[in-house]
């Protein structure tokens, strides 16, 4: 288990060293377009999940959206705290 700042500073640190085999590297590699379609999908994936399946699912699917803005936030070298200041 990991929080949304712990997530963050091991993604930041993937795309910093570039292990082999990230997908996190790969995602942001492909840029802001990539990430943002990304992004839409995913959201719109916790949207069904809440309407029609269960806690759990929701749970993930809202996990998979977090990642995703995470990975943009890289992208466009925003930190937590440019976010966390509009909260
Ligand atoms: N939390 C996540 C995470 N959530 C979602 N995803 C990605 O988002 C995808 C989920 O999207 P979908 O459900 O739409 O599945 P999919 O359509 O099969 O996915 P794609 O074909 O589009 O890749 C997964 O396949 C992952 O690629 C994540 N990828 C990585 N992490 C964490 O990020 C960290 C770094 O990961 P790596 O960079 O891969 O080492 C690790 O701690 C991972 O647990």
């Amino acid at each position: 288990m990991k929080t949304f700042d712990e997530l963050y500073a091991e993604l930041t640190r993937k795309v910093q060293e570039r292990p082999e085999g990230s997908g996190t590297v790969a995602q942001v590699d492909a840029g802001v377009h990539a990430i943002g379609k990304k992004i839409v999908e995913e959201a719109a994936e916790v949207w069904m999940a809440a309407e029609y399946e269960t806690k759990d699912e929701a749970a993930e699917e809202i996990s998979q959206l977090l990642y995703h803005l995470q990975t943009l936030m890289i992208a466009k070298d925003i930190s937590l705290e440019d976010v966390y200041r509009h909260l």
